[in-house]
């Protein structure tokens, strides 16, 4: 729904998200989710039914679990349609950083494939002989720089954060990243899952304090693994894509347009997300 939204003017769209200027509200925005899914950097054919709004549950959730950490969910007289109300946030409009603030507890992906190449993630050294899935000494703040829709992002050291937003806001974004990771991933471990990384986003709002935006702690900004799987040796079992990526890797060899889902793997996988934001949120 790219540009259906009385009272709405269409902004842009992401992967699986489409952002909407409230007419006559200069100061919000309305987020609004789709059931659509990625993988394998493709956005799949077939969306995964009632995806968008458990992951909009589930963010909400987080920002009331994070009670000290200003958000940018905005409390205003603004009427959502119906017709993406359990799908939507209506925010404040911030003057956003151009830092992707992705914080590790666990080596793996991309940041993996950077420590075989370097020994280190975003200019931080690790220590040597870590295997893929290995947990971190201690969660690290490992920024990337925000690429262009589609791109991928791009790891950059703690100085080139200063160079970008300033010593003072390269410090807030830090230790604000690693601090909500230290309680979301203690929420997560009572609750039998794994924290494995995430991503957050951060604006400054007009009293230029510093404002945790977008999505947080979803699927999509995050990796969260079965805590008893990992502790069996099942590494990285993850609680949304493992269904997919696995299906996928079954049934396509990566060239052109993935295959359509087969039923059964859009139901499990629908089945999935609801179960990880069930656990999390109980
Ligand atoms: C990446 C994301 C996006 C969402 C949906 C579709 C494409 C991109 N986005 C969020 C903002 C944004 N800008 C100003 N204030 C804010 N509170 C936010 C937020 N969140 C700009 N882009």
């Amino acid at each position: 729904m790219s540009d259906e939204l009385p009272g709405f003017t269409f902004l842009t769209a992401g992967k699986v998200r489409d952002l909407y200027a409230p007419e006559g509200h200069d100061d919000l925005l309305l987020l609004v989710a789709n059931d659509r899914v990625s993988a394998f950097d493709q956005v799949l054919s077939r969306p995964i039914p009632g995806r968008a709004a458990l992951l909009t549950r589930l963010t909400r959730w987080w920002f009331a679990q994070l009670a000290d950490v200003p958000n940018h969910l905005a409390d205003a007289d603004v009427a959502v349609p119906e017709a993406v109300a359990d799908r939507a946030m209506l925010v404040r409009r911030l003057r956003m950083h151009p830092v992707e603030c992705v914080v590790r507890g666990y080596v793996t992906g991309s940041g993996y494939a950077e420590y075989r190449r370097t020994g280190s993630i975003s200019g931080l050294p690790l220590p040597e002989g870590l295997q893929d899935g290995d947990r971190l000494p201690e969660p690290i703040f490992t920024p990337a720089y925000k690429a262009e829709l589609g791109a991928h992002d791009e790891n950059i050291p703690f100085e080139t954060v200063v160079d970008l937003v300033g010593a003072e806001t390269a410090e807030a974004l830090r230790s604000t990243s690693l601090r909500i990771f230290a309680e979301a991933s203690a929420i997560a471990d009572a609750k039998g899952v794994i924290l494995a990384d995430t991503k957050f986003e951060f604006g400054d709002d007009a009293e230029g304090g510093l404002v945790l935006a977008d999505e947080v702690l979803t699927p999509d900004s995050s990796r969260f693994w079965d805590a008893a799987a990992y502790a069996s040796g099942r590494r990285g079992v993850g609680f949304d894509k493992q269904i997919v990526r696995d299906w996928l890797a079954a049934h396509w060899d990566g060239e052109g347009a993935a295959p359509d889902l087969p039923d059964e793997v859009v139901q499990r996988t629908a089945d999935r997300y609801r179960e990880l934001v069930e656990l999390l949120t109980a």
